[in-house]
């Protein structure tokens, strides 16, 4: 590997880099005549449809690489650097910035054209994702100014948008890690520039990435709620009931099923809130729900199998471990502490906790 006289890559990520980015780059570069967009358009329309043919045209595609950015990972981490206030953020790099990168590292291994595609900057830049697993980590993250972290760790230390779009990017990773064959002839797969499907080389049958989607209920008896903790969560933390979708389960069944196995509880009225796509162990489609059980049956029959312990907590008791946030790391934490704000778990809660702030001011 050749590590000597090495070229700074060029980082977007800065923000004195991104004021240079022309707008609509990213959009004009790629082909617009045959994409069909104009500068008038809304702008998160034509990103859509930007992004939608960058799916369906690999020619598209490779032009669009040519005008993005780049978020590394090195088997499966993402590259973080920490910003001038103190906030993480990944390191963006160039399409010619991880060009001189791998030739800098003699690569021999993935190239530029084995990125995935995951997104569309505000300014119209095509977002990609690439793992260079087989360089060495140390020397790419000194090469960066950045670190590799492990993405548990990224997923809390970035803001909201950032943590979603590398959870979105290593789930795409690992899922082309992991369907290089047909499950049906055993042949290769072989992937659309995007990295949006892979196909089989042999029946032609298209694999897409998958997502298990997953129910999350807070549970309420009108003036309490209902948290639970597996034996395997951090010390302390409870969250709202979740579960696997059976095949063929609507979301409703799914939750009424859940919350009878794991409670012993038989659910009223089911309202959806809100969804995520959440990264462990593998991707899960969180779709979070509150819901009512009569508050004549609120006696707890807990699967100790599922369940380590689960309970009724008050409105008091929910608003002071909402404010008294995530313990930090070493030392021991509070008998009692809430999931952090990037999960849908914490949403739900705060929905609730909101909820009952206003039925108790307005009493
Ligand atoms: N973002 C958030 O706020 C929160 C997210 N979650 C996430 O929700 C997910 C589900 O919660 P959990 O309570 O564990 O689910 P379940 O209550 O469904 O229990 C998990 C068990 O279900 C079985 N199972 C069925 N289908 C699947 C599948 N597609 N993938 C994996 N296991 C499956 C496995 O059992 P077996 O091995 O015996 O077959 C597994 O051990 C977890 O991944 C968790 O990380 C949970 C709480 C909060
Ligand atoms: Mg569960």
């Amino acid at each position: 590997m050749r590590t000597g006289n090495r070229t700074r890559p060029v980082l977007t990520s800065g923000p004195r880099t991104m004021l240079l980015l022309n707008p609509l780059r990213g959009i004009l570069s790629a082909r617009p005549q045959v994409l069909g967009l104009t500068r008038f358009s809304s702008s998160f329309v034509s990103r859509m449809r930007f992004l939608n043919r960058l799916k369906q045209e690999d020619e598209a595609c490779a032009a669009a690489l040519q005008d993005g950015q780049l978020v590394l990972f090195h088997r499966l981490q993402p590259l973080l650097q920490r910003g001038p206030t103190g906030t993480f953020r990944p390191v963006t790099l160039t399409c010619s910035g991880v060009q001189s990168l791998l030739q800098n590292f003699g690569s021999d291994g993935p190239l530029l054209e084995d990125s995935i595609l995951i997104g569309c900057s505000e300014q119209n830049q095509a977002q990609f994702c690439l793992d260079v697993g087989h360089l060495d980590q140390a020397a790419v993250a000194e090469f960066c100014a950045g670190t590799f972290i492990d993405l548990r760790k990224s997923f809390f230390l970035l803001p909201g948008p950032a943590a979603q779009l590398v959870a979105k990017a290593q789930a795409l990773l690992r899922w082309h890690q992991t369907n290089g064959f047909c499950s049906a002839t055993g042949q290769p797969t072989h992937r659309n520039r995007a990295g949006s499907q892979r196909v089989c080389s042999s029946s032609s049958i298209i694999y897409y990435p998958k997502m298990s989607p997953v129910v999350i209920v807070l549970l309420s008896d009108g003036s309490r709620c209902l948290l639970g903790r597996q034996a395997s969560f951090p010390r302390g933390m409870y969250s709202a009931l979740a579960g696997f979708c059976d095949m063929g389960e609507t979301l409703e069944e799914t939750l009424h099923r859940e919350v009878a196995e794991e409670v012993g509880l038989e659910v009223q009225d089911v309202s959806y809130s809100s969804s995520q796509h959440w990264p462990f162990p593998h991707s899960s489609f969180m779709l979070g729900c509150h819901a009512t059980v009569s508050p004549a049956h609120t006696q707890l029959d807990v699967d100790r199998s599922e369940l380590e312990d689960a309970r009724w907590f008050t409105p008091e008791e929910i608003s002071s471990a909402l404010q008294a946030g995530v313990p930090p790391r070493g030392g021991r934490p509070p008998d009692v502490w809430l999931p952090p704000k990037h999960a849908v778990a914490h949403h739900l809660i705060s929905e609730w906790s909101d909820r009952q702030r206003h039925l108790q001011a307005s009493e």
